[in-house]
């Protein structure tokens, strides 16, 4: 990342932390909710409120300069190669129903929320991983010989990433335990029958995805414990319904990044078990945190040792 994306990528958590305004949050949270508790946060003081004001403007600005920066790139080299901000902008500019501010803010508003959606929520779960494989020398083991049989010439590439299913058993299963987002929410838009609960039109649902990843009526008796061979033939076969393991939630508005945060994973883990054996620190404190995400309270310490 550039040190330009990583100031914006700062800045942009920062304000997270006063006032979850991008899209992702604006689609769950549209007007008053339990979760915002009054609309537009005019509840906080004045000192508070410029504050927040000020950040929102400094990183809609950089976001703005790193778009712009992007076109002018593009222009220089000319290349036909289109990333995800460019076809941003196209859809921005192609769609004759936005005016000029509305297409800016579209932009904005859209990279914000790959921002958000997309970076604590993988760099969280690779921390969750690294803490169960630590407490489980033997998946360490697991995954590095299956390394040994994919790999060629000993190197990581994209054609092994499909034949690496330890990994993948192995992130599968720490999405279970700590499934990084909390709940996935939903607002009934017309009077919905649930079984035999009657649904409001205008309620907005959470579904807890923790309590649904651990509940032994669909995982077992062992719906505690680490056990990654659960997944040895597809989430199918994991559970008594797939529909139960919703880590990147289910349905139209499914995670846009799941496939990506999952190739990260599968990279970061590969290459950190490829080259170094681990284990737990005894200063670890096992403390799940919910900030917005389902976090390692007060981090994952361990102790690493070159292979
Ligand atoms: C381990 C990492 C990740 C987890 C656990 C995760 C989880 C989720 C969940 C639970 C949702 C809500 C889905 C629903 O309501 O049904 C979501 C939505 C979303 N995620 Fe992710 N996500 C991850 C990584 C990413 C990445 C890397 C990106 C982008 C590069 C991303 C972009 C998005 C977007 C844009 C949405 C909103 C989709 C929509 O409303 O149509 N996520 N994610």
């Amino acid at each position: 990342m550039s040190s330009r994306g990583l100031v914006l990528a700062a800045r942009i958590l920062k304000a997270s932390r006063f006032f979850p305004s991008s899209g992702v949050f604006n689609r769950h949270f549209p007007v008053k909710t339990s979760f915002s508790g009054l609309p537009n946060f005019g509840f906080l003081p004045a000192k508070k409120h410029n504050k927040i004001s000020n950040l929102e403007r400094e990183v809609e600005s950089l976001i703005w300069e790193a778009v712009k920066e992007r076109q002018q790139e593009c222009r220089e080299t000319s290349s036909s190669e289109k990333d995800l901000m460019l076809l941003l902008l196209e859809g921005a500019v192609n769609d004759q129903s936005l005016g000029k501010d509305a297409s800016k803010s579209f932009v904005v508003d859209n990279c914000k929320t790959i921002y958000f959606a997309g970076h604590e929520s993988t760099a969280v779960a690779a921390s969750w991983c690294l803490m169960l494989l630590a407490l489980h020398p033997e998946w360490q083991d697991g995954i590095r010989k299956e390394q040994a049989e994919v790999f060629k010439d000993g190197l990581l590439s994209v054609d092994s990433l499909n034949h690496l299913k330890t990994v993948t058993m192995v992130i599968q299963e720490a999405l279970r335990l700590y499934p990084p987002a909390a709940f996935v929410s939903r607002e009934a838009l017309e009077e919905t029958q649930l079984g035999n609960i009657a649904v409001s039109k205008g309620l907005c649902l959470w579904t807890l995805i923790p309590t649904l990843h651990r509940d032994p009526a669909v995982w077992g008796s062992d719906a505690n414990e680490f056990k990654p061979e659960r997944f040895t033939r597809g989430v199918s076969k994991a559970c008594k319904f797939p529909q139960a393991y919703i880590p990147f939630g289910v349905g139209p508005r499914l995670c846009l990044g799941k496939n990506f945060a999952m190739v990260e994973l599968k990279v970061v883990l590969s290459l950190i078990v490829s080259k170094f054996s681990f284990s737990l620190s005894p200063k670890y404190h096992h403390s799940p945190t919910y900030r917005m995400i389902v976090e390692p309270g007060e981090g994952v310490q361990i102790l690493i040792q070159k292979i």
